[in-house]
């Protein structure tokens, strides 16, 4: 059996700086590919990134670069890059036959790809695996206690479960590759929901019934694309779900609550650094749904509010006003 000790991370946004940090954390030699100048120095020159991960201390033996032909030679790749750029970033991987990680959470616009079925298209020799939960990084830089869903085919989950586990990190191993990523992907979706029910000072009631249909529509569309029940009730589903529909250090969240206060979407998503993949995904799962004939109402909202082609308050009265149902559909 394969042991990975030499990882190295591909994007230096604030999750992939924390996990690179989780697996230096003990002196262990860790790469960390960022595409920006000023990320790359800060991290050689002053252990931190001021940009996306403002106030963690990086360890020294963290070792970031700008040219991704230095991910070659590596026992396993983390890749951390926001969905809508991240296929031209695997383009650009250099040749070899690790196993990459996918640690992002969302569906690309027109192919309705998740990471791994672009994975599957551009490193077809690779093994491919998925981690996701509900794990803001600056907790998990600061070492606090996580847990999350490693998935992928059994030998290399539990290999890599094995890998990545730290005192205060513990992945959970899984083989259901497509649960993970359509639980990732359609939390992000209902943070926005969430954060404009907070935003709009609509009450904890609200709240609590988005998060349960929500779910719901997570589940409805998780199922029919093949996911695992327990997998979508799990770390990647439920609990995500539950991490960010309910902390504005979700930036889905947060912009929902600027949604919700009834700033301008294009304000908010103007001169952003940092990502909220809800935005992008929404309307990706919306379309994907519509043609599976899945029902996705609280989705298709959040789709057309972040397009700007509805307003907060006649959503809510749209979603309201639905004919009222069983529980169970
Ligand atoms: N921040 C968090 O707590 C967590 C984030 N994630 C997921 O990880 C992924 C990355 O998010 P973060 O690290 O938080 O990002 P971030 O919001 O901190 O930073 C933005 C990232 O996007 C990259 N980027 C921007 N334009 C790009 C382009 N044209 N080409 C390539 N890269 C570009 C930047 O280099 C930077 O790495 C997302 O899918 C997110 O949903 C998953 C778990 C936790
Ligand atoms: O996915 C996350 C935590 O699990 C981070 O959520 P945001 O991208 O909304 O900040």
């Amino acid at each position: 059996m394969t042991s990975y000790r030499n990882f190295g991370v591909v994007g230096g946004g604030a999750w992939g700086t924390a996990l690179a940090q989780l697996l230096a954390a003990d002196g262990a030699p860790v790469r960390l590919w960022a595409r920006e100048e000023d990320v790359v120095a800060a991290i050689n020159r002053e252990h931190r990134n001021p940009v996306f991960l403002p106030g963690a201390a990086l360890s020294s033996s963290l070792i970031a670069t700008g040219d991704l032909a230095d991910m070659a030679d590596l026992d396993a790749l983390l890749i951390v890059v926001p969905v809508p750029f991240l296929r031209a970033v695997l383009a650009d991987l250099p040749p070899g036959d690790a196993p990459l990680i996918f640690c992002s959470k969302g569906m690309e616009a027109g192919s309705f790809a998740f990471p791994i079925d672009m994975a599957r298209d551009l490193a077809p020799l690779r093994p491919h695996a998925v981690l996701s939960g509900p794990t803001f990084a600056h907790e998990v830089a600061a070492g606090l206690p996580t847990a999350i869903t490693v998935a992928a085919d059994a030998e290399i989950a539990g290999t890599l479960a094995q890998a990545l586990a730290r005192p205060h990190f513990r992945p959970y191993v899984s083989t259901d590759v497509i649960g993970a990523e359509i639980g990732g992907a359609v939390k992000n979706i209902l943070a926005i929901a969430c954060g404009i029910v907070d935003g709009a000072g609509l009450g904890l009631n609200a709240r609590a019934a988005l998060i349960s249909r929500g779910f719901a529509e997570m589940t409805r569309f998780g199922l029919a694309r093949g996911a695992q029940a327990e997998t979508l009730a799990g770390l990647a589903g439920l609990g995500d779900l539950v991490l960010t529909c309910t902390s504005s250090n979700s930036r889905n969240f947060a912009l929902g609550q600027g949604l919700g206060r009834g700033e301008a979407v294009e304000v908010l998503m103007a001169d952003r650094r940092t990502v909220a993949e809800g935005a992008f995904s929404a309307p990706v799962v919306a379309a994907a749904a519509r043609a599976d004939g899945i029902d996705m109402p609280i989705t298709e909202t959040v789709a057309r509010l972040v397009a700007g082609e509805v307003r907060v308050g006649d959503a809510i009265q749209a979603l309201l006003s639905r004919p009222l149902r069983p529980e169970g559909r």
